[in-house]
C-alpha cells in the first residue's frame, strides 16, 4: 500500500517545507485543494520540481470543464488530478481523455457520494485510475464519525482506491487490511509535532502490517 501525504497548507513555502521533511517516507505528495486555491497551481510545479522522483497529484477536485481543468494540472507538472464523483460522467471523462493525452491519471474522489460502490464502479468504467473513498474534513467534524464506512465501500466496490478521511498510525492498519492502493494521511503528518517521525511511523506502521500478512 502506497502512503500519499496530504498537504492541506496555505503556502508554496510552507509547501515546500513539509514535502522536505515527509518525501522520503511517502510515495505521493497531495497538494490540498485549499492550498491550491490559495497559492496556484505554481505550487504543483513547485513541488513537482523539488520532488521528481514522487507522484505529485493535485486535488482539484474538478466539478466542471474536466479536460480543461485536468490539463492545466497536468501541464504544471502533476501526475494525478482529482474529479468529484458527484461530477456529471461526461466531466469526468474529459478529464480522462486530459490524463491519457499526458499519459498521468485521474482519481474520482467520492466525497459526498451517497452510494460510493456504485459511483466507484462507474467511475473505473469511464477511466479513473483508482477511486478515493473519502470523508472531508467537515464531514469527520461530525459526532460519531469513523473510518468504517468507507472501508467497508472500498471491499465491496472491487476496484483500485485510495483511503482520506482522517487516517492516523491507529487506524492504518485497517486501511490496509481493507486493500486500499493508498492510505492518504493529511492532518496526522501536517500537524504532527514531527511530522517527519509521523510519516515515517505511519510508513514502519505499513511495513509491519505488510510482514504481519506474509507470515
Ligand atoms: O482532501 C482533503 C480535504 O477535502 C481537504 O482538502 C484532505 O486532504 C483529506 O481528507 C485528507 O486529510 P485528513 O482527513 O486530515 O487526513
Amino acid at each position: 500500500m502506497k502512503l500519499q501525504v496530504a498537504m492541506d497548507l496555505l503556502t508554496i513555502e510552507d509547501a515546500l517545507t513539509l514535502a522536505g521533511q515527509v518525501a522520503e517516507y511517502v510515495d505521493i505528495i497531495e497538494l490540498g485543494t485549499p492550498l491550491i486555491k490559495a497559492a496556484g497551481l505554481a505550487v504543483v510545479t513547485a513541488v513537482k520540481n523539488a520532488h521528481p522522483d514522487k507522484l505529485v497529484f493535485a486535488d482539484m477536485k474538478t466539478m466542471d470543464a474536466g479536460e480543461l481543468e485536468a490539463d492545466i494540472a497536468f501541464k504544471a507538472g502533476a501526475d494525478l488530478v482529482s474529479v468529484l464523483g458527484t461530477a456529471d460522467d461526461s466531466t469526468i471523462a474529459g478529464a480522462v481523455k486530459a490524463a491519457k493525452a499526458h499519459n498521468k491519471g485521474i482519481v474520482v474522489d467520492l466525497i459526498g457520494v451517497e452510494d460510493k460502490v456504485t459511483r466507484a464502479k462507474e467511475a473505473r468504467t469511464l477511466g479513473a485510475k483508482f477511486v478515493e473513498m473519502h470523508a472531508g474534513l467537515d464531514e469527520q467534524a461530525k459526532p460519531g464519525y469513523d473510518l468504517t464506512g468507507l472501508l467497508r465501500a472500498g471491499e465491496e466496490a472491487r476496484v483500485p482506491f485510495s483511503v482520506a478521511g482522517g487516517v492516523n498510525l491507529r487506524t492504518i492498519e485497517a486501511v490496509q487490511r481493507a486493500g486500499a492502493e493508498v492510505a492518504v494521511v493529511g492532518g496526522s503528518i501536517y500537524s504532527a509535532a514531527d511530522p517527519a517521525q509521523a510519516a515515517k511511523d505511519l510508513r514502519d506502521a505499513i511495513i509491519g502490517a505488510l510482514e504481519l500478512q506474509r507470515n
